[in-house]
Formats: structure tokens, C-alpha cells, sequence
């Protein structure tokens, strides 16, 4: 069978998988990582594709992007791109996206017209904190796209108009998952003028070539990149612990949460992806390992040697600020400090139940809003810990898989590359996504109500 390749151009890395298109049996793959920082250039995530791709990618026929999502690349006339892009994870929008709410009537007006309640995170809010705070470049932007569709135009050599796809359009804030199209009222209400956006493509289409003559598909957001990947089914809830910590499922319906909770996102089939994200999750396990003079082995050792609760010691782990719940300019803090819990083993175990309450608040949201959870599937880089797994089975109201260990974003992207060559209805069935671990369940209730309890005593929410 012919090979296709997968991108995946997350926030830390690029990682690619070149895949046997039959099977999707990985036959080769590789990685670069990417700067630090909550605002890049683009040109850092082609330098990093370049690369990880270094004759990985000869013979393959189709290839795809999933890309980490809601950056704002804006573009010139001349297709050059005209200030660093402001990332997902990039809070300076907070108050531009209070305003645009506001603006509009409240957040219900929002999730109505977009299934979302604006954010910092979303690429509506970070268009207007650019037209309000750097008017002289934001006077020389002529359109506007996500990391994946400007990467996605550059593989075809900027052939043609740039095309994205439903998934990742649906976290722009300016398009509707449910509605099926570009409100382009609401990014002039949050540009004042209208940008250029990419075309919109149908879930298996060819949106290009590259100069190579492969078929380059129309690609995806991350997380929806991981769902394609995992060929996830309705029942099963992914809990994502990468930068982000992510947690979502497919569904035949819309969500629309007007508290701005679970953010009412397309997947890249056809349906639907409701999805919670929190903004600290593998990286408070890496700050907490260099805090504690360790790395992520050590601070999974230390973490399976205290007990559930960690000795009453807990962590709101908002490092860079927290996206959900909507605290954009919290720190973290450590809070039960006492003589006998403070350990080394104590706050590794703080570190690990606090970032994981997060995602279960975030799983509870979704089934508290009918999206049905039978069972979870634990991916992601933090995925590799088995201090995460066990914790995990005891804070998530669901039993725990985790599948093997694979670059499921990548892999997803490679069978959308896959799906647009075959030219069939359907995505190829793929093997991946089979499970490697089953964690027994231990609830430990009181863990979560801790967290809870001091959550709304320092933020009151
Ligand atoms: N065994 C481990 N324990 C904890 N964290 C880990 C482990 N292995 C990798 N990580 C962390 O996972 C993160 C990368 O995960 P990944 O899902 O690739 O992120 P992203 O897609 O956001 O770039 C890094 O922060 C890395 O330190
Ligand atoms: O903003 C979101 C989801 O809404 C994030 O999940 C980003 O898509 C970044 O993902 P990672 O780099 O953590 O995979």
C-alpha cells in the first residue's frame, strides 16, 4: 500500500509518523522541538517541520497537518506573515474577550451564534487585543489563519487560496460548528474590518499538492487530530495531558455551554467534538520534577510512595495562569502545608492529583451537559506516567484505558492523509488506538473535594 504522513505541530514539538496507508502501521517517524514562549513565529514551525521531515517523507503520496489550535497567524498582501502568532495558551486577550462578550449581550448571545463563549484562548479575542494594541501592524493584515492551515498552505508552496477544515475552524470564535459557516460579523466586531479566512474543506478533501506532486489533505486541530487517530467511538472520553490538558468525545449533536465550559467544537468527520481544555497539565509534572531536583521518573516514584490526598497537601496548579475554570491571571499555590506532609513524595503526589482534578471537573462538565462517558482513555505525553494513571483512576468518575503508546495526533492526521487519497466515504479502518493498560478503579471522592473545597476558597469559583 502506498505511505502517507501525519503531522502533528503541537505546542512543544513537531512529531511526524509516515504510515503504511493500508493498516496504518507506522514505518517511520520523528520529531523537533519548538521555542518556548507564548508567541512565535510561524516560520519556527516550518523550521521544526523541515527538520523532523528530512528525508522522512520521500515516497509518501498524501500528508496532512494537525496543528495545535486558536493560534492567529495574520497575513499580508503578499502571504508574508505580519507579527509573531499569539498561541493558545497566550492570557494577554483575557480582557479584549470580557469585552466582546459583554459587547454582544453576554456569553448565552455567543455560545447561540458560535457554541463558545470567547476566552483568551480563542483566535476572535486575540484579533481584537491586536487591532486595540498594535494598530500599525494589525493596519497591514489582509487575512487571517490557524498554525495548522498557514503550515497546511506553505506543504502545497502557497499554491492557491489557504483552506482549513471544520474541526479547527470551530475554535477560531468567528465560526459555528452547528451553523456550518463564517460569521464574519463577529470577527469585524472583533477586528473592525474584515480579514481574509481560509475556505473551509470537506473532511477528506485534496486541498492541494506539494511540490513533491503528494496530496495534501485539508488537516485538523489537534485534539481533533487525537480523535481521528484513536478512531474514537461515542461512549469513550479522551483525557489529553500534553501542554494542554484536554478532555473530549465525539457526538452525533452539538454542544452549546453557555457557561463557556466544555467549548462546542466540530471534529474532523463530520461530527462534533464538545471538549473542556485546561491550560497547566504535563508541564506542572516537569516544573514540580525541576522544583524537587528530579525528572519525570523521580517525580513519578516520589508520587506513588504518598498516599491519596497527599497528607491533606494540595496544589491548584494555575502556573500559567488557568483557562478552565476561567482564571487567566491566577498563579498556582500550595495549600495544607504541614510538618508532616512536607515531603519531596507529598507535593509530587500535590503536583499530580492537582492537575488531574482539573480534567475530572472538566469530564464532569461534559456528562453534566449528556455527552455519555463509559469510559476514559488516558493519552498524551503525561500518559507515560503511571503516578498519572493510578491517580487518575482515583479522581476521574470513569474506568481508566490507556492506549498504547503512540503519537495519536500525528496518527490521525496521517489517516486523514490516507481517507483523502482513497477518495472513500469513510476513513480507512486503522488498528490504532488498541489498549495497553486497564486501571482498576480506587475512588478516593475525598481527593476531589479538597481540591474543591480550596479552589473556592482562594478564587471562589
Ligand atoms: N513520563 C512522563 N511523565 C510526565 N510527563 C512526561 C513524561 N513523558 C513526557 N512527559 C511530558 O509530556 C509533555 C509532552 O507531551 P505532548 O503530548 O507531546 O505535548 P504537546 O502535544 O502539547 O507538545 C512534555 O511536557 C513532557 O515533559
Ligand atoms: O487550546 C487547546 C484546545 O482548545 C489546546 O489543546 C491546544 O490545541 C494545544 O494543544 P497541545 O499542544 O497541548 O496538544
Amino acid at each position: 500500500m502506498p505511505l502517507v504522513a501525519g503531522i502533528d505541530s503541537s505546542t512543544q514539538s513537531c512529531k511526524i509518523v509516515v504510515c503504511d496507508a493500508g493498516d496504518g502501521s507506522v514505518v517511520r517517524e520523528a520529531r523537533a522541538p519548538h521555542p518556548d514562549g507564548t508567541e512565535v513565529h510561524p516560520r519556527a514551525w516550518w523550521a521544526a517541520l523541515e527538520e523532523a521531515s528530512a528525508g522522512l517523507l520521500d515516497g509518501v503520496a498524501a500528508v496532512a497537518v494537525a496543528g495545535q489550535q486558536h493560534g492567529m497567524v495574520t497575513v499580508d498582501g503578499d502571504g508574508e506573515v505580519v507579527r509573531e502568532a499569539l498561541l493558545w495558551n497566550d492570557t494577554r486577550s483575557a480582557g479584549a474577550a470580557e469585552d466582546l462578550i459583554a459587547e454582544l449581550g453576554g456569553p448565552r448571545a455567543w455560545a447561540e451564534a458560535v457554541d463558545n463563549v470567547p476566552g483568551a484562548s480563542l483566535t476572535v479575542s486575540k484579533l481584537r487585543w491586536f487591532a486595540e494594541n498594535e494598530p500599525e501592524a494589525a493596519a497591514r493584515a489582509t487575512g487571517v489563519m490557524l498554525p495548522h492551515d498557514w503550515l497546511t498552505w506553505r506543504l502545497t508552496g502557497r499554491e492557491g487560496a489557504p483552506a482549513t477544515d471544520r474541526g479547527d475552524a470551530s475554535g477560531t470564535g468567528y465560526w459555528s460548528a452547528s451553523g456550518g459557516g463564517y460569521r464574519t460579523d463577529l470577527l469585524v466586531r472583533a477586528f473592525g474590518r474584515e480579514l481574509d479566512t481560509p475556505r473551509v474543506a470537506a473532511p477528506a478533501e485534496t486541498v492541494g499538492y506539494t511540490p513533491g506532486g503528494a496530496v495534501v489533505a485539508p488537516g485538523t486541530g489537534d485534539n481533533m487530530g487525537a480523535a481521528l487517530g484513536l478512531g474514537l467511538r461515542p461512549g469513550d472520553a479522551v483525557v489529553s495531558l500534553g501542554t494542554s490538558g484536554t478532555v473530549f468525545a465525539v457526538s452525533e449533536t452539538p454542544v452549546r455551554d453557555a457557561s463557556g465550559t466544555v467549548c462546542g467544537f466540530a471534529d474532523a468527520t463530520g461530527r462534533y467534538l464538545p471538549l473542556v481544555c485546561t491550560l497547566n497539565a504535563a508541564r506542572v509534572l516537569t516544573a514540580t520534577a525541576g522544583l524537587l531536583g528530579t525528572d519525570p521518573a523521580g517525580l513519578d516514584a516520589l508520587a506513588l510512595a504518598a498516599e491519596p490526598g497527599a497528607g491533606g497537601l494540595v496544589m491548584l496548579p494555575y502556573l500559567d495562569g488557568e483557562r478552565t475554570p476561567a482564571l487567566p491571571a491566577a498563579a498556582g499555590s500550595l495549600h495544607g502545608m504541614r510538618r508532616d506532609n512536607m515531603t519531596a513524595a507529598h507535593l509530587a503526589r500535590a503536583a499530580v492529583e492537582g492537575m488531574l482534578c482539573g480534567l475530572a471537573d472538566g469530564l464532569s462538565a461534559l456528562t453534566d451537559r449528556g455527552v455519555p462517558v463509559r469510559r476514559v482513555l488516558l493519552v498524551g505525553g503525561a500518559a507515560r506516567s503511571e503516578a498519572v494513571r493510578r491517580v487518575a483512576a482515583t479522581v476521574l468518575d470513569a474506568p481508566v484505558a490507556v492506549p498504547e503508546p503512540a503519537e495519536y495526533v500525528a496518527l490521525g492526521a496521517a489517516r486523514q492523509a490516507a481517507w483523502a487519497l482513497a477518495g472513500t466515504d469513510a476513513p480507512p479502518e486503522w488498528n490504532a488506538g488498541g489498549i495497553a493498560e486497564e486501571v482498576g478503579a480506587s475512588p478516593a471522592p475525598q481527593v476531589r473535594a479538597r481540591y474543591a473545597e480550596v479552589r473556592r476558597a482562594v478564587h471562589g469559583v
